[in-house]
């Protein structure tokens, strides 16, 4: 089987992403965790950029030994003198050096004749080669540049020494059909292209990214350049999980391998939407939120039943620990049903009819049905589990800035008394939580607390999720409210609920509702 090798640039071409700026040690703990991935190659910088650039990808050049650091360079003495600093003690320094080869580019950026690229190109090459012992040069904006040109330089930079070449489709113009015959263009046309890798590096501006990198691949590409969760100039780079998981789960067709650990995906992803503040799109594939859930009653349905029905890849194949079904207003009884079971319920079918068609009344009116709304769904039908649940009725908090802060509450218990106490703390929140730890029969370690807003605006909702941990048991809490300190309340007490839920599991599981 074929060995693609997969060449990293989340940390050059990703990092060219507008607003992206990422220091040292947030470029390190990235490298860290791509060397865990097993990217053959990562592009660590672009050292001549700046100094912040140079000590990041030296840093990193120090300390990955199984991927090999590369850094990028223009055909300039100085940029490669720059990179060799940055790179030179690195395992096997390697050089990425580029020039553009399209008559736009040529003529107009770098003010030159076809001929002086060529000499340029050949140039820094050779000047390159007297200190890396591996060169690869890109022909920048290759795929607007007439090929027998191409062909020509490659052959020339071939014979100064670049042992890759990397076809970049720089301003993601080009399609999977044209792409692919540029690959075989070269491979007929070059004399000497034995002596080198061919490698794909495709922007998304058309949204043809991982297209064509996988078309390269069919047409003799060895590598593939490409970036965390597509992150990149404009309208980013070639996603490299996309990639991945496609030579994976096609392997019958692409006959191709990488040496990622795909279970590492998705925890690289967050890592790198976390650290560079963009957010990953719910729908992207492979990483995205919902590339897992299931909202629509057929397919939940389906799932159920046998998972390959509507999932061609497994959630544990990239790390993520399970598929999620989504309740909702497309959701249906099958789903529904299952739901409440995972809760603990365990409703005859004329039960569960009436309180099926009350849930697709509520979720008609609402965008995501909570665990929140099912209990509530179920307290309404009188379906008490024989397991106390608390409601929060009232809750007060004073704070100022001189003042210690102090949370007064009050909680209906599951025998319908209300009952009232007070706590302070060093902070609203935290006052509030002891308060709750005074007023709940057993107290709670919280392991967990965060916050968001739901809309937008000064009059959007607050979210708050928190995780307890009681008796080894990890559960996770939600609650909204329009107020940021009823939310934290809420949240609390939901979970709570839920772990009185789960550590009387034998008694609710006898509950007939
Ligand atoms: C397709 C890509 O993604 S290429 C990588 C793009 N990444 C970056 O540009 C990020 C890092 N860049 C930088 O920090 C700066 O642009 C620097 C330090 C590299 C250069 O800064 P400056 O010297 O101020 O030049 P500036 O960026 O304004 O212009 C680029 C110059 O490089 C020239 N140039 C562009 N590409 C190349 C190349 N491959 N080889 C040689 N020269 C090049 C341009 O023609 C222009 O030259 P000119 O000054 O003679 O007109
Ligand atoms: C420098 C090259 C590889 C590049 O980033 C591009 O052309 O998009």
């Amino acid at each position: 089987m074929r060995k693609i090798k997969i060449f990293d640039t989340t940390l050059r071409d990703g990092e060219q992403t507008a607003g992206v700026n990422l220091n040292t040690a947030e470029k390190l703990e990235i490298a860290k965790r791509l060397e865990r991935l097993g990217v053959d190659v990562m592009e660590a910088g672009f050292p001549a950029a700046s100094k912040g650039d140079l000590e990041a990808v030296k840093k990193i050049a120090s300390i990955v030994k199984n991927s090999t650091v590369t850094g990028l360079a223009r055909s300039n003495t100085s940029d490669i003198d720059y990179a060799w600093e940055a790179l030179k003690n690195s395992a096997e320094p390697r050089l990425h050096v580029f020039l553009a080869t399209s008559p736009i580019h040529m003529t107009y950026k770098l003010k030159k004749t076809p001929d002086q690229v060529v000499e340029t190109a050949v140039g820094a090459v050779k000047y390159a080669r007297q200190k890396f012992p591996v060169v690869q040069w890109s022909a920048e904006d290759a795929c607007r540049s007439d090929l027998v040109f191409l062909a020509r330089i490659i052959e020339k930079v071939i014979d100064a020494g670049a042992t890759v070449i990397n076809i970049p489709d720089t301003v993601g113009f080009t399609n999977p059909e044209e792409y692919g015959k540029i690959f075989r263009f070269l491979l007929n046309n070059v004399p000497n292209i034995d002596n080198a890798i061919l490698s794909a590096h495709c922007h998304d501006d058309l949204g043809m990214a991982v297209a064509n990198s996988l078309s390269a691949i069919e047409n003799g590409a060895n590598q593939v350049e490409c970036t965390i969760n597509g992150i990149g100039e404009r309208a980013g780079n070639a996603s490299l999980e996309e990639i991945a998981v496609a030579l994976a789960i096609r392997e019958d067709f692409y006959k191709a391998k990488t040496n990622l650990k795909l279970n590492e995906i998705s925890r690289m992803s967050q890592l790198v939407s976390r650290l560079t503040g963009i957010a990953v799109p719910p729908n992207k594939a492979v990483v995205g939120k919902n590339a897992f859930a299931h909202e629509s009653g057929i397919h939940q349905d389906g799932v159920l039943k046998e998972k390959s029905t509507y999932e061609i890849i497994t959630p544990e194949l990239v790390g993520v620990p399970s598929n999620q079904l989504v309740l909702g207003k497309h959701s249906g009884r099958h789903a529904f049903k299952d739901y409440l079971h995972k809760l603990g319920f365990h409703p005859d079918d004329s039960k569960l009819k009436v309180l099926f068609e009350d849930f697709k009344q509520l979720a008609d009116r609402k965008k995501e049905m909570t665990e929140e709304d099912i209990f509530a769904l179920l307290i309404d039908h009188k379906i008490q589990p024989e397991v106390p649940l608390y409601q929060l009725k009232d809750i007060q908090v004073n704070y100022g800035t001189n003042q210690i802060p102090t949370a007064t509450l009050r909680l209906l218990t599951p025998d319908g008394t209300l009952i009232q106490d007070a706590a302070t703390g060093s902070g609203s929140v935290e006052a509030i939580y002891n308060t709750l730890s005074k007023m709940l029969p057993s107290s709670l370690k919280l392991t967990d607390y965060r916050i968001q807003s739901v809309g937008a605006g000064r009059d959007a909702l607050a979210q708050v999720f928190v995780q307890i941990v009681s008796d080894g048991h990890e559960i996770n809490g939600s609650g909204t409210a329009q107020d940021v300190l009823e939310a934290s309340a809420k949240a609390y007490v939901h979970a709570f609920n839920k772990l009185q839920l789960h550590s009387e599991k034998k008694s609710y599981e006898k509950i007939s509702i």
